[in-house]
């Protein structure tokens, strides 16, 4: 069996459907043949009824172990709807050949047969096979005039040949509108589906713009504020988040020393190690300017102050290429922790005095703010 993708197989499941709904038409044939038999109807022996069935039931099971097996997938059109279209035309025309005065009401057969193709077949295909259809009937005409010409009556096998024809003209035009009917809505669906992508691309990048700091890629504030107040509302009784503010020590002066485009490196730079050093739980956020602010997940005091201290060392052994070698740039830090029910801006503000007593001290440290020792 050929690996087959998800389309192939809904594709494939279809094909099956369509195969198992033609088998009815089989199941007719069949039973038209039974009572044709009982009936006297069937003008030849038992042997080829039984042939007729046989006939039948054998290229039907063909065409299903060829679907089973995916090797229909071979063929240019792996539904093999012409094909089957043929063979149900040749099997119906054979049954005819035995059918006396009943076959008129037989003919029905072949539109039935016709109809397999109104989604499958284009037009040419169409006429071709009501055409293919139309000769199979005039064989069968033709091979009774020669061989029995006892058992024909020529205006009334012409009437039906006519009638065939208006049938099959009519069946051709209509098939090849509803093929057109559904290639139209197949290309509106292709369309719709192309614009729900970019759709989906455009609120992505919306919700990616809403939620995101453009210059170094983390959290903005806005994101930072939902996250956080959706978590402390979820905080379990005893548990705990860590809250961090942190502030780049004397960013002006890097700014008017080496440049703007120098600064926003810091910046990114500081991005980058915060979002490398913390786990997926944690939240880091740019709170404004040069100011970012953290939010760890399950924590206590202690390892809030060890995840910060590290994030300190990591940051003063950057290089920076805009900058004279060995420049090194610092952050101040202050810490507190959120309990359940606590209120968030509260917190941060405590967070921001502790940062502001962190930069009294003289820098490039953390400080507690005592509400969380
Ligand atoms: N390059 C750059 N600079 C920014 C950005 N946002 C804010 N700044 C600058 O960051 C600087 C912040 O300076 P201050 O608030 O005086 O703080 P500081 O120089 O870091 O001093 P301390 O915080 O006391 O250590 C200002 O010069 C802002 O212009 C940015 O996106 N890019």
């Amino acid at each position: 069996m050929p690996v087959m993708d998800n389309n192939e197989q809904n594709f494939q499941r279809l094909r099956l459907q369509r195969f198992y709904m033609a088998q009815i038409n089989y199941l007719i044939s069949h039973s038209i043949v039974a009572v044709a038999w009982f009936a006297d109807q069937f003008h030849g022996s038992g042997q080829m009824a039984l042939l007729i069935i046989l006939a039948g039931s054998c290229t039907q099971a063909l065409f299903w172990w060829s679907m089973r097996s995916g090797y229909n997938l071979r063929f240019a059109d792996p539904s093999m709807t012409s094909a089957q279209i043929v063979v149900a035309l040749l099997l119906a025309s054979w049954l005819l050949l035995y059918l006396g005065d009943f076959r008129g009401t037989v003919l029905l057969l072949y539109p039935v047969i016709l109809l397999f193709g109104v989604f499958q077949l284009n037009r040419r295909q169409f006429i071709t096979h009501a055409i293919l259809a139309l000769l199979c009937f005039s064989a069968v005409v033709l091979h009774d005039l020669f061989r029995r010409p006892e058992n024909i009556n020529p205006t009334l096998s012409i009437l039906q040949l006519f009638v065939l024809c208006c049938v099959l003209g009519w069946l051709s035009i209509f098939g090849s509108y509803i093929r057109e009917l559904r290639e139209r809505l197949q290309r509106r669906h292709s369309t719709l589906q192309a614009h729900q992508e970019t759709l989906k691309g455009m609120m992505s990048q919306l919700q990616t713009l809403a939620t995101s700091d453009s210059l170094t890629g983390l959290s903005n504030r806005r994101h930072f504020m939902d996250v956080a107040s959706r978590r402390l509302a979820l905080l379990g009784p005893g548990e705990k988040l860590g809250l961090a503010l942190i502030d780049l020590d004397h960013f002006k002066r890097i700014n008017d020393l080496y440049g703007h485009a120098a600064g926003d490196t810091v910046l990114q730079t500081f991005a980058r190690i915060a979002r490398k050093r913390l786990r997926d739980e944690d939240l880091i956020a740019r709170f404004g300017g040069e100011e970012f602010i953290l939010l760890l997940g399950n924590a206590s005091i202690d390892s809030l102050t060890q995840c910060i201290e590290r994030l300190r060392q990591a940051f003063a052994e950057c290089h920076f290429d805009s900058m004279p070698e060995g420049t090194r740039c610092s952050f101040s830090a202050g810490l507190t922790l959120l309990n359940p029910g606590d209120p968030l801006e509260a917190r941060i503000n405590e967070a921001d005095q502790a940062l502001y007593q962190a930069k009294d001290n003289g820098r490039n440290c953390l400080q507690i703010h005592p509400q969380a020792v």
